[in-house]
């Protein structure tokens, strides 16, 4: 694959990143395209990545155009590589939060295969959970998307009006994630681990729980919740008060606020 990556912001570079650090995808080449590219010098030297500024050398040379641009930058963008655009040659993924399929044909014609994908930063370490939809030739060519996101974690092919959700459940999720796990250092501070124990207690134990999970065949949370709550013992007392302080609600109308939020931004 000849791989391109338009805008290499957040989550562009975690895109590079997963990338450059996962040999199981042929990446024949990679360019990396933005305006500023003095934030890429840590690609500088890897063999077949090129750092670029000019979109249209990076998408004149490649056959998978990744588009990780800022919506409101995503129109002026697509507008101007549509000039070097083949849909013999080139496969687009979108990564572009709200703006849908019949958006981007409206922009470039139906012919081309158009893959919209919602990867997550841990893209970088490949562990994301991306959800993937595509128009009709986008899903008879699904598998550059699928080569590419399941090398860097997990896919899940999605109807496209769920792709909001999605992108609330897994790519914020990282933010609520990681503000579950700080909290849980805090506590852990407040009991008497120094910053850095705390953090690794917090982190380790969420990645067992999510282990847990994906390694057992019952993959039920209130199985393994029953497992650990002794009767009267610590952990029920400290569940009951969470969910008296309403933890479980908290979280559910977060991801319902950002829902909401996210259906604000027009196509
Ligand atoms: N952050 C995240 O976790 C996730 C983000 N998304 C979506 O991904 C998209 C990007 O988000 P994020 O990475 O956070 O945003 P950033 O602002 O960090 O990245 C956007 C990048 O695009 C570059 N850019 C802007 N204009 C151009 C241009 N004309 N040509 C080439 N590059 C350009 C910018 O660099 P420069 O100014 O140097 O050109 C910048 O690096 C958004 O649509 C977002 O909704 C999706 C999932 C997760
Ligand atoms: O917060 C946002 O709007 C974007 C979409 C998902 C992650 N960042």
């Amino acid at each position: 694959m000849k791989i391109a990556i338009i805008g290499v912001g957040n989550l562009g570079y975690s895109i590079a990143l997963g990338i450059v650090g996962q040999s199981d995808i042929d990446v024949e080449s990679l360019y990396l395209s933005k305006r500023n590219t003095s934030t890429l010098s840590l690609f500088e030297h890897i063999p077949n990545v090129t750092i670029t500024s000019d979109n249209l050398e990076a998408v004149k040379n490649s056959n998978v155009i990744i588009l990780a641009v800022q919506p409101g930058q995503f129109d002026n963008v697509v507008e101007s590589i549509k000039p070097v655009l083949d849909p013999k040659q080139h496969c687009i993924v979108s990564a572009v939060t709200g703006r849908n399929i019949e958006h981007i044909e409206n922009l470039i014609g139906k012919e081309y295969p158009i893959i919209r994908s919602m990867p997550n930063t841990a893209i970088s370490v490949s562990q994301s959970m991306t959800c993937l939809s595509a128009n009709k030739l986008g899903q008879e060519n699904i598998n550059c998307g699928k080569q590419i996101f399941n090398s860097l974690g997990k896919t899940l092919y999605i109807e496209e009006d769920l792709m909001q959700a999605a992108t609330v459940i897994c790519a914020s999720g990282i933010a609520f994630w990681m503000r579950l796990i700080r909290a849980t250092s805090q506590g852990a501070v407040q009991l008497g681990f120094d910053a850095a124990e705390a953090q690794e207690l917090a982190m380790q134990t969420a990645l067992g729980a999510a282990s847990l999970l994906v390694k057992s065949e019952t993959s039920h949370p209130e199985q393994e919740i029953d497992k650990v709550t002794t009767p009267m013992g610590c952990t029920i007392s400290g569940l009951n008060e969470m969910e008296h302080q309403g933890m479980s609600s908290a979280l559910i109308r977060g991801l319902v606020k950002s829902y909401e939020k996210i259906n604000e931004i027009k196509n």
